[in-house]
């Protein structure tokens, strides 16, 4: 089944979401305490070939097996619009690769923001030179066959996580988490709170630093959550 692709999401999203990164993002589906199955962490089989690879975008959606990617050439040329990252479901299968540098570049033509591949890919240093960000399980020199046509933009599972057309997919260094489109604000605005706390414990963190490195008095290190902890728990 080959369906139209989802409406791109809001450019602010966007960048508020790049923003935060992957971390943040799932700390943000924790707090606002939406179940969803690992935080809407992809499983951490599926790693950027690259470290410092990152994108965020709007899921476009494929549906393949058995190292087949007629299906990923379909999803490649369904659209000339900028923004999507194609998530393909290839049901982990790692005999082998579902694509190379080729479909990679012709994707990154397109306005793809990345790829995620639950399964293997190839051309592992032509996929760098392009810097088109791609996430797989590893590596395969073994090519795709060329056969059914699958399924484009149905809803899917990728690394674990439900994916459904236009949800927001974001990776970097850790990993790859995908927002339900639905719940975006409620996550960013989540995440944001969690970024606010992180900072403020980085500046008692360097605070701390300082005082150690000049001599002065030490300013409480633990986070008050910690310090109420240890009084429930020790007395
Ligand atoms: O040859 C293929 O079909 C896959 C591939 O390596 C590429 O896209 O570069
Ligand atoms: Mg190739």
């Amino acid at each position: 089944m080959i369906n139209g692709c989802a409406e791109l999401i809001d450019k602010s999203y966007l960048e508020r979401a790049e923003r935060l990164g992957v971390a943040l993002l799932c700390d943000g589906v924790k707090k606002s305490g939406l179940e969803i199955s690992n935080c809407g962490c992809m499983d951490a089989g599926i790693m950027p070939v690259d470290r410092g690879m990152t994108m965020v975008g709007t899921a476009l959606t494929v549906e393949t097996s058995e190292g087949d990617n007629f299906p990923i050439h379909l999803a490649s040329y369904s659209t000339s619009s900028e923004g999507y990252v194609m998530v393909i479901d290839g049901k982990g299968y790692l005999g082998k690769a579902y694509c190379g540098d080729l479909i990679m570049a012709a994707c990154q033509a397109v306005g793809f923001q990345g790829m995620v591949v639950d399964g293997y890919t190839r051309d592992r240093d032509g996929n760098i030179e392009l810097g088109f960000p791609v996430y797989s399980r590893g590596f395969m020199p073994n090519g795709p066959i060329k056969k059914e046509e699958g399924n484009v933009n149905t809803e899917i599972i990728c690394g674990g996580i439900k994916v459904c057309p236009g949800d927001l997919v974001a990776g970097d260094s850790d990993g790859v988490c995908v927002i339900p489109r639905e719940h975006i604000e409620l996550v960013l605005s989540m995440a944001e709170e969690k970024l606010a706390y992180e900072s403020k414990r980085r500046r008692t963190i360097e605070a701390y630093g300082e005082a150690k490195k000049n001599g002065t008095e030490l300013p409480q290190l633990a986070p008050q959550w910690v310090l109420d902890m240890m009084k429930d728990r020790m007395g």
